[in-house]
């Protein structure tokens, strides 16, 4: 895959903590894809902060659920809940420094399975943290009848995967 096929995403959530661009106290992650992977440059901000200048590992994780939960999403074209993940930390993360964040589905356990694993690496591209997590994947009728969200947000965002 060459640099020119990777294509922004829209955001389709504008309060999560991890991508929604009008929530001031989260993320606002940002996504691109080549249709087989998916990646996000992010800077974490110093209200994320753990110890002293590292960022928190809770925020880590948080970024890589919600790369994982994207690469799911965008790959599958269904809507998602995360069963189980695992995280690795490497290497420390330091606060206002760029990351580069990437995504993948490493196996399609069944139709409504996936496996998918992410990973944040630092400017140097060393990976400092990575995740494997299990997705459940579901239709929007079967997303809807589990009252996860509401009908109109249900169809908007279902519409926007596509
Ligand atoms: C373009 C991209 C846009 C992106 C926008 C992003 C927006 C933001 C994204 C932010 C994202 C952030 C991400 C987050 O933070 S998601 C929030 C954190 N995660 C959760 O809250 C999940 C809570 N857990 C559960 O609900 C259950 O444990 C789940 C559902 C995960 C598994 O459940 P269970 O323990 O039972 O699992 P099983 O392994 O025995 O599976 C049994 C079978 O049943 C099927 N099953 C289960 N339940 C239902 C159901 N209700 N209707 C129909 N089918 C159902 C299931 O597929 C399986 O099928 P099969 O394998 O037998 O065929």
């Amino acid at each position: 895959m060459t640099e020119t096929q990777w294509k922004p995403l829209a955001g389709v959530d504008r309060e999560c903590f991890a991508c929604g661009w009008e929530n001031p106290y989260g993320l606002q992650m940002t996504f691109e894809s080549n249709g087989e992977q998916l990646r996000s440059g992010l800077t974490v901000k110093e209200r994320f902060r753990g110890w002293s200048n590292l960022v928190h590992g809770g925020i880590l994780s948080t970024i890589l659920d919600e790369m994982m939960s994207w690469t799911a999403i965008h790959l599958t074209q269904r809507f998602i809940l995360t069963k189980g993940m695992n995280v690795s930390f490497k290497k420390p993360v330091k606060i206002e420094t760029p990351l580069i964040i990437s995504g993948y589905i490493k196996e399609r356990i069944s139709d409504r399975k996936a496996r998918v694993v992410a990973e944040i690496r630092d400017e140097a591209g060393d990976v400092c943290a990575l995740s494997e997590g299990e997705f459940v994947l579901f239709t929007m009728e079967e997303f809807g009848s589990m009252g996860v969200m509401p009908e109109e947000e249900l169809t908007e965002m279902a519409a926007a995967f596509s």
